[in-house]
C-alpha cells in the first residue's frame, strides 16, 4: 500500500511532510492533555471539592488544547493538501511531457479513453493518498504509540489490552484488502472501457447514424455503464464491510478496557483519577486505527491509478540523447541517404520497411508512390525521427540523423500530414503554431499562399475565429490549406508533403501548386503522391512495394522500362 514511486514523490517537499510529521505530533500531545485536563476537572469537582477559581487554570487549558487542537488539524490538513496539489501537477506536466516526447508510435498502443481517464480522473485520484491515507500512516504511527507510552506507567493492563487488540486492526484491513484491491482493479479498468466507447460513440457520430448502429452503440455504452455501477458498489461494499469490522473491532476493544477498569475500581484495584484517564484515552487510542480503513480504501484507487501512470512514465524515450549536434544554417538545404533501412513498427508482425537504400540530393524534389500499405508514410516517420529504425542508418548531409537533436531537427521540416489536425485555437494560432518570430503580415501571406485568406475572412471573427473542437467547422480541403499554411510559414529547408492536394478543387490546386514551386525553389522536397500525373515533375521517383524500393527514376526513365511504374500510370488513366 505504501507505494514507492509515490512515495518517492514527496521527496521535493521533505520540510512540508516533515511539519505534517510535526503537527501529527502536537495533535496526539493535545488529544492526551485534553483528556488529563478533563480528568482533573472532573475528579476534582465531583470528587476533591475543587472550587471554580481552583478549577479555573484547567478550564483555561482544556480550552485552550481545544483551540490548539482544531488549529493543528486544519493546519494538517492545508500541508496535506499543498503537498498532494503540487505533486499532482508535477505529475501532470511529467505524464504529458513524456507522453509527447515517447512519440506518437509508443503510444498508439495505448488506448485514448485510458489515457484519457488516467489524465483526469487518475491523478486526480492520487489526491486521496496525499491528503488521507499518507497524513492518517502519520497519525496512526504518533497517537496509538504517544497514547501507549502516556497509559503504561499508569495502568500497565490496560496498557496490554492496546497492545493486544489494536494489531487485529490492520491484520483485518489486509485481510479485505487483497478483495479490495482486485475490486479497485476491476472498477478502473470498467471506467476505462466505458471512456473509450463513449470517445468512440462521439468520434463515430455521424458513421454510426449512417449505418444505423447508433442504438447498438448507445446499448453497449449503457450496458458498460451498469457494469462500471456494479463495480463501484462492490468497491463500496468492501469499504463499508472493512468500516463495520474496523468499527467493531475497536468498539470492541474499548468496552473489554472499560469493563476491566470497571471491575479494577470496584475492587480498589485502581484510582478513579487513572481509570478515567484510560477511559478518556481508549477510544482516541482507537480512532486512528479505524479511519485507517477509510483512507486505505482511498488509497487502493489512488495506487491503481499510480500503477497506469507509472506504467506510462517507464516507457522508453526513442532518442539517444547523447552527443547530439545540429547541422548548421549554412549547410542547407539537405542531402539524404537512406542505407538499409528495415524497420518494423512494435507489436506488428510485418515488416513495414525492407532493406531500403536510396539517397536524395539536396535541393531535389522527390516524389514517393506505391500502394496502400506500401511504407510510405513510414518513411516520413522515420525522417521526423518519431520512430528508429531497427536496422540501417540515415544520414543528413553524411551525419548519422540520430546523431542530431530532434527538437532542432524538426524545426528544419515542413511537413503537411495526410490528416492535419486543427488545434482549439484561433485560425491564426492554428496557423502560427509555435512559431514565434511570424507576424501578422507573415501569417496572411502564407494563407494567401495556401489559398485560404480569402475563406479566413469570411469567417465570423476572420484570424481570431476559434476552430477545433466546439469552435467553427471545416472541411477536409480547408483543414489541409491550413495545414499548408503553416507549411508555408515555417519556410523551412526540408519539406515532407504527404498526399499534398488531396481533397482539393482543381483551382485551389493550381494556386497552391503555383505557391508550392515558389516555397520549395531550392529545396529538398519529398512528395508522397497517389495521382500519378502530380509527380512527372519530380527530379527523382521512387517507386514502394510492400516496404521495398522496386524501381526509382525520372518520370520518363521508369515509363520507358516498363516496369511498375509503368502499370501504375496505366492502371491511374485506366481511372480516370
Ligand atoms: N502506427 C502504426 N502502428 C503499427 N503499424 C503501422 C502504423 N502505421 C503504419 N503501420 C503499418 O505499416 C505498414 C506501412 O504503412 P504506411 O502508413 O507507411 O503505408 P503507406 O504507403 O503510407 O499507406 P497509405 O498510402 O495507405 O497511407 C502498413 O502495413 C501499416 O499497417
Amino acid at each position: 500500500m505504501l507505494n514507492k514511486h509515490l512515495i518517492k514523490e514527496i521527496k521535493p517537499y521533505k520540510k512540508k511532510f516533515v511539519l505534517l510529521f510535526m503537527l501529527s505530533i502536537t495533535n496526539a500531545v493535545c488529544t492526551i492533555s485534553i483528556a488529563y485536563a478533563l480528568m482533573k476537572i472532573i475528579n476534582g469537582v465531583f470528587l476533591a471539592d475543587m472550587n471554580l477559581k481552583e478549577a479555573a487554570p484547567f478550564f483555561a487549558m482544556l480550552l485552550f488544547l481545544m483551540f490548539a487542537k482544531a488549529f493543528v488539524r486544519w493546519q494538517n490538513q492545508l500541508t496535506a493538501h499543498d503537498i498532494s496539489l503540487s505533486i499532482q501537477q508535477k505529475l501532470r506536466n511529467r505524464l504529458l511531457n513524456h507522453i509527447v516526447t515517447v512519440g506518437p508510435e509508443e503510444m498508439s498502443q495505448e488506448k485514448t479513453g485510458d489515457l484519457v481517464t488516467l489524465f483526469t480522473n487518475g491523478i486526480e485520484g492520487l489526491d486521496d493518498y496525499f491528503t488521507k491515507f499518507l497524513p492518517q500512516v502519520v497519525t496512526v504511527g504518533i497517537i496509538p504509540p504517544l497514547i501507549l507510552v502516556a497509559v503504561l506507567p499508569m495502568d500497565w493492563i490496560s496498557a496490554l489490552l492496546f497492545c493486544l487488540t489494536a494489531p487485529l486492526i490492520p491484520l483485518f484491513m489486509m485481510l479485505i484488502g487483497r478483495l479490495a484491491g482486485n475490486a479497485n482493479a476491476k472498477q478502473w479498468k470498467t471506467l476505462s472501457t466505458l471512456s473509450i466507447h463513449f470517445l468512440e460513440l462521439l468520434e463515430g457520430l455521424t458513421t454510426l447514424k449512417i449505418f444505423n448502429q447508433s442504438i447498438n452503440q448507445i446499448k453497449e455504452v449503457t450496458r458498460l455503464s451498469n457494469d462500471f455501477r456494479d463495480a463501484t458498489l462492490k468497491v463500496l461494499r468492501l469499504a463499508f464491510l472493512s468500516s463495520f469490522v474496523l468499527e467493531l473491532i475497536s468498539t470492541l476493544s474499548i468496552a473489554l478496557i472499560a469493563i476491566g477498569i470497571g471491575l479494577r475500581l470496584l475492587q480498589g484495584n485502581l484510582a478513579f483519577e487513572t481509570a478515567f484517564l484510560v477511559l478518556l484515552l481508549a477510544p482516541e487510542f482507537y480512532q486512528p486505527l479505524r479511519q485507517s480503513g477509510a483512507a486505505f480504501h482511498a488509497a487502493m484507487t489512488a495506487t491503481t491509478a499510480a500503477d497506469q501512470i507509472y506504467r506510462i512514465l517507464k516507457k522508453p524515450l526513442n532518442i539517444p540523447h547523447t552527443n547530439l549536434q545540429r547541422i548548421e544554417k549554412t549547410t542547407v538545404p539537405f542531402s539524404i541517404q537512406f542505407e538499409d533501412i528495415s524497420f518494423r513498427y512494435q507489436q506488428e508482425r510485418e515488416i513495414a520497411l525492407r532493406g531500403l537504400t536510396f539517397s536524395i540530393e539536396a535541393g531535389k524534389h522527390i516524389a514517393i508512390v506505391g500502394g496502400s500499405g506500401a511504407g510510405k508514410s513510414t518513411i516520413f516517420q522515420l525522417l521526423l525521427q518519431l520512430v528508429q529504425p531497427q536496422k540501417g542508418e540515415i544520414k543528413i548531409n553524411d551525419l548519422s540523423l540520430c546523431s542530431i537533436d530532434p527538437v532542432y531537427w524538426r524545426s528544419r521540416i515542413a511537413y503537411v500530414p495526410q490528416m492535419p489536425h486543427i488545434f482549439s485555437a484561433s485560425v491564426f494560432d492554428n496557423i502560427v503554431l509555435g512559431n514565434t518570430v511570424a507576424d501578422e503580415n507573415d501569417v496572411i501571406a502564407a494563407a494567401k499562399a495556401a489559398a485560404i485568406h480569402e475563406f479566413i475572412l469570411t469567417l465570423p471573427e476572420a484570424y481570431q475565429t476559434k476552430l477545433g473542437d466546439g469552435g467553427q467547422p471545416l472541411s477536409g480541403g480547408q483543414m489541409r490549406r491550413i495545414a499548408i499554411a503553416r507549411a508555408f510559414l515555417q519556410d523551412a529547408p526540408l519539406i515532407l508533403l504527404d498526399e499534398m492536394t488531396t481533397g482539393l478543387d482543381t483551382k485551389t490546386e493550381k494556386i497552391i501548386a503555383q505557391s508550392v514551386a515558389d516555397l520549395t525553389y531550392k529545396k529538398t522536397v519529398l512528395t508522397i503522391a497517389h495521382r500519378l500525373d502530380s509527380v512527372k515533375k519530380a527530379d527523382k521517383i521512387l517507386v514502394i512495394e510492400k516496404g521495398q524500393l522496386v524501381e526509382s527514376g525520372t518520370h520518363a526513365e521508369l515509363l520507358q522500362k516498363g516496369g511498375r511504374y509503368f502499370t501504375m500510370t496505366a492502371a491511374d488513366r485506366r481511372n480516370l
